[in-house]
C-alpha cells in the first residue's frame, strides 16, 4: 500500500537559517508516528511542508503517493484552530461542514468522537483549552480522513486535558487512522506512538519503534538513506495502555468504546 506520508530530502531555508535539513520521513498506514523534538527543531515547518502549506526549498513530499495540497483523506491541526468565539461548538462545525461540502450529519458524529456532545450547545468562548483542542480535532475529522496530522496537540493543556487528547489519538489509531503528531515530550510519544522520529536543528537524528525504545537505553542514531522509505516492515505492536491512566475532567462524559473502523 502507498505510504500515507513520504518525504525525501526535505529542506526549508529562511535566508541563512536552515529550518529543515535534508529530512527523510516515511509514515506507514495505520501507524501512530511521533515526531519528537525541542522547540525550534523544525517540527512545525516540516509538517507545514508535508501538508503543502509552505513550499520546500528542495525535496519531495508524497501523501498517499500524491503531491500534497487539497487532498481528500487528510486532516490536520497545525495552528490553533480558528473558531468563532460567539458560536457554539456545534454551530462552528456546521459552518465548517457547509464550507467543506460535508453532510451535516457528520457534525454530530465528530462531536461524539471527541466527546464534546454534551457541551456542543455551549459557546466556543466558554470552552477549556482542552475542549478547544478537541473541537479542532473534530474539525479535522469532518471529512473522515485516513491521515491526521497534529502539531503538538497537547501543548498547553493541563494533565486532564492531555489525557483526554491522548485517549482521542489512541482511538483514532485504533479505528485505523494513520496519525502523525509532533511533540516535545518523550513520555508522550512513548505512551502514544508506534514509531518515533527525533528531529534536532532541522535534521532527523534518530528513528526507532517505541518497542525498541523501551528495550534500549537510548535511541539509535539512524543513517539518513536518501530516497528510501525506512521502517517498511510490519507495523509494530502498539504499546499497552497503562492501567488507570485515564483521567477525565468534570465536564466530560463517561469514556466511550473504541471508535468504529
Ligand atoms: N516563516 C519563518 N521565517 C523565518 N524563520 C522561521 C519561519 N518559520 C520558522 N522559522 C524558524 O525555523 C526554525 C524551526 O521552527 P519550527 O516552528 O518549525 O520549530 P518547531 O520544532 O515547530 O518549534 P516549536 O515547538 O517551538 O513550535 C526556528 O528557528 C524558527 O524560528
Amino acid at each position: 500500500m502507498t505510504a500515507p506520508v513520504e518525504a525525501r530530502r526535505l529542506t526549508k531555508r529562511y535566508g541563512t537559517l536552515t529550518a529543515v535539513d535534508n529530512l527523510d520521513l516515511c509514515v506507514q498506514p495505520g501507524e501512530i508516528y511521533g515526531f519528537l523534538g525541542p522547540n525550534g527543531a523544525g517540527k512545525t515547518t516540516t509538517l507545514r511542508m508535508l501538508l503543502g502549506l509552505i513550499r520546500p526549498t528542495s525535496g519531495e513530499v508524497r501523501l498517499f503517493g500524491r503531491a500534497p495540497g487539497r487532498l481528500d483523506g487528510v486532516g490536520a491541526l497545525i495552528e490553533g484552530p480558528a473558531f468563532y468565539p460567539y458560536l457554539t461548538g456545534r454551530d462552528n462545525l456546521r459552518v465548517m461542514a457547509r464550507h467543506a461540502g460535508v453532510a451535516p450529519a457528520r457534525v454530530a458524529a465528530v462531536l461524539d468522537q471527541v466527546e464534546l456532545t454534551v457541551r456542543a450547545g455551549d459557546r466556543y468562548a466558554t470552552y477549556s483549552l482542552g475542549m478547544k483542542q478537541r473541537l479542532g480535532v473534530a474539525a479535522t475529522l469532518l471529512k473522515d480522513p485516513r491521515l491526521i496530522v497534529l502539531d503538538e496537540p497537547t501543548n498547553g493543556l493541563d494533565p486532564a486535558g492531555m489525557a483526554d487528547m491522548r485517549l482521542l489519538v489512541r482511538r483514532l489509531g485504533a479505528a485505523g487512522c494513520t496519525v502523525l503528531l509532533s511533540s516535545h515530550l518523550m513520555t508522550e510519544v512513548q505512551e502514544l506512538c508506534d514509531r518515533v522520529g527525533v528531529i534536532a536543528a532541522g535534521r532527523l537524528v534518530a528513528e526507532s519503534t517505541v518497542a525498541e525504545l523501551r528495550g534500549e537505553p537510548g535511541l539509535r542514531l539512524v543513517a539518513a538513506p536518501a530516497g528510501r522509505c525506512r521502517g517498511t516492515g510490519p507495523k509494530p505492536a502498539r504499546p499497552a495502555r497503562r492501567p488507570g491512566h485515564r483521567r477525565r475532567s468534570a465536564t466530560h462524559r463517561a469514556p466511550r468504546p473504541a471508535l468504529p473502523s
